[in-house]
């Protein structure tokens, strides 16, 4: 190997070292990225090329998928997140505050893309992951989601727009911590927030006419509220609510069928206890519920195979002072005394499918887990809170207490499993199978909403995107590895659920074959090309 002819270089060049053009600049990342011990120093790491080399970042992100998006995303990125006012470098989103009500539209468009900006993820920090109220620390959320669009779906890094709604904090450390990056002052009262969110989506679909939104970590009231106030009227979609909900419906569609090979039980039958019914939960539990109606269930045999339990217990109609999102699903049918301990909730209901959305660590024991193998010839077992230090089960704890019988995904990513011999790999039931295609598919077809069909086609499509080597290995969701190919075939679905709902507004695309349609969509996805002459790592 020659050295790089410096000829061709400017005189900045000539400090280069002499053979580092020749070298794998990926390997170089990767050594580097390696070489921290820590999970928050490699995010500042990533964070940093992120800025200074663009494509090199995403060729790093594209290449090496399970080893990066675990620091992107979750788990660490609710590390970054928590320490976000500690470790600012420079601005990498928007930021829109209380303060700047009256003028929200002047600060979006000092936004550089304007017209051309595609999809937004918003939040207002107020429940980022598991981790409770973080305020303008919730800004990386909104950043990892959409390196998720970019490396997930092939959506341009310039049409992204990350976004934290700076509303003040309830959480007492940040507003006396002299570094804490946002306002201080509480959260507003419901009124308040209200004027703000609809002066924030009137100016949104003026300055960025062409954008589709994802609400992201808002509190459980305003999640629910915001979304059912703006989803009839501008391109939105709650991604706690409708992107888990897709995504799990997905992972238990392909759990039911490896279940129901082993016990026999159809799919009609089971009964899916939920434990935590925050946004999360009742969201995956109404997409549930919707399913089972399209199997031929009557909405009140679908709803009466849904238990939910919150930090009470089973949820029951007759006890007071029950939260709105709660009521739905709320039992009918129990008329003991309260039942608080999940063993004794579990003996009452006899799951076929136990899910985590709750933010409590370890909340299915070992008594938990060996019941549901008692009661389960192949248990369901989903603990889905992130980050993985809130996750309620750990994979090999489930696979020790079922003897590998076990149906597993987290919301957060856990490694394989060696157990008697044999090589045991966990799913991960987390959004992002789904939002990048959901978002790409509204984006492509330029939908003017999100209707739940959109959501429930993407859930059949990532159920059905298994190859034959991954259901062979009894996989509940496709490898990580692969997720540009299925976003692509997400968005396909979702194309096909608009133009059936009348929302789509490309007509274009009407009279394309599906296979046709794929390879648009596919010739459509952002590829990172090298631009710099000198890599900056
Ligand atoms: N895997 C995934 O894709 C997703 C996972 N999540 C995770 O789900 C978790 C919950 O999120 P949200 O529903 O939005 O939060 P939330 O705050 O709306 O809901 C939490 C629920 O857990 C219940 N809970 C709290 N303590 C409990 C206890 N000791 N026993 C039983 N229930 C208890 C609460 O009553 C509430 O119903 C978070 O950790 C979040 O990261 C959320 C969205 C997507
Ligand atoms: C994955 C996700 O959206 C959450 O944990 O909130
Ligand atoms: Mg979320």
């Amino acid at each position: 190997m020659s050295a790089f002819p410096l000829s061709a270089l400017s005189s900045a060049a000539a400090r280069i070292p002499p053979y580092f053009l020749n070298t794998d600049h990926r390997q170089r990342v990767l050594s580097q990225l390696r070489g921290k011990h820590n999970g928050l120093e490699k995010y500042i790491y990533l964070n940093g090329l992120k800025e200074r080399d663009p494509n090199l970042f995403y060729e790093v992100l594209l290449g090496n998928m399970l080893e990066v998006i675990p620091i992107l995303y979750t788990p660490t990125v609710g590390d970054a997140c928590s320490n976000y006012s500690h470790i600012w470098r420079r601005p990498e989103g928007l930021y829109i505050s209380i303060e700047q009500k009256g003028n929200i539209k002047q600060v979006l468009r000092s936004w550089p893309s304007g017209q051309a900006a595609r999809i937004a993820v918003v939040t207002d920090g107020s429940r980022i992951l598991g981790l409770g109220d973080l305020g303008a620390n919730g800004l990386p959320i909104a950043i990892g989601k959409l390196d998720l669009y970019i490396g997930g779906a092939g959506i341009k890094p310039s049409t992204t727009v990350p976004i934290c709604l700076d509303l003040g904090t309830n959480t007492e450390k940040y507003l006396t911590d002299p570094l804490y990056l946002g306002v201080r002052r509480k959260r507003p009262d419901t009124e308040e927030m209200d004027a703000f969110m609809n002066e924030f989506m009137e100016a949104m679909q003026e300055v960025f006419p062409h954008l589709v939104v994802q609400f992201e970590d808002f509190s459980t009231d305003n999640a629910f509220r915001y979304l059912e106030m703006f989803r009839n009227k501008y391109r939105v979609f709650n991604d706690d609510i409708q992107g888990t909900g897709s995504v799990v419906l997905s992972g238990f569609l392909n759990a039911a069928r490896l279940a129901s090979s082993a016990s026999g039980t159809p799919l009609a039958d089971q009964r899916i206890l939920f434990f935590g019914a925050g946004s999360a939960g009742i969201g995956v539990a109404k997409q549930l519920t919707s399913f089972f109606t399209l199997q031929g269930l009557s909405e009140e045999e679908a709803r009466s195979r849904i238990y939910t339990v919150d930090s009470k217990g089973l949820i029951t109609a007759d006890r007071k002072g029950l939260q709105e999102h709660k009521k739905y699903f709320a039992r009918t049918d129990y008329q003991g005394p309260p039942l608080t301990s999940l063993i004794d909730i579990i003996e009452y209901v006899k799951p076929t499918a136990l899910l985590g959305l709750s933010t409590i660590q370890n909340a299915f024991t070992e008594d938990v887990v060996r019941l549901m193998a008692r009661l389960n010839t192949r248990p369901i077992i989903f603990p889905l809170s992130n980050p993985v230090s809130l996750c309620e089960l750990e994979y090999q704890d489930a696979i020790r207490w079922t003897n590998g019988s076990v149906v597993f995904a987290s919301g957060s990513p856990y490694k394989p499993v060696e157990f008697e011999g044999n090589i045991y790999e966990p799913g991960q039931g987390n959004n992002m199978y789904i939002f990048p295609g959901i978002g790409m598919g509204a984006i492509l077809s330029k939908s003017k909403h999100i209707t739940d069909s959109m959501v429930e086609q993407a859930a059949i499509a990532l159920a059905g995107s298994l190859t034959v080597e991954e259901t062979k290995a009894e996989l509940v969701y496709p490898r990580l590895t692969r997720i540009r190919d299925i976003s692509a075939q997400i968005a396909l679905a979702v194309i096909r659920a608009a133009q059936k709902d009348n929302v789509d507004e490309n007509a274009l695309f009407r009279n394309l074959s599906d296979d046709a349609l794929l390879e648009y969509i596919k010739a459509k996805q952002w590829q990172p090309t090298n631009t710099n002459s000198i890599p900056r790592l």
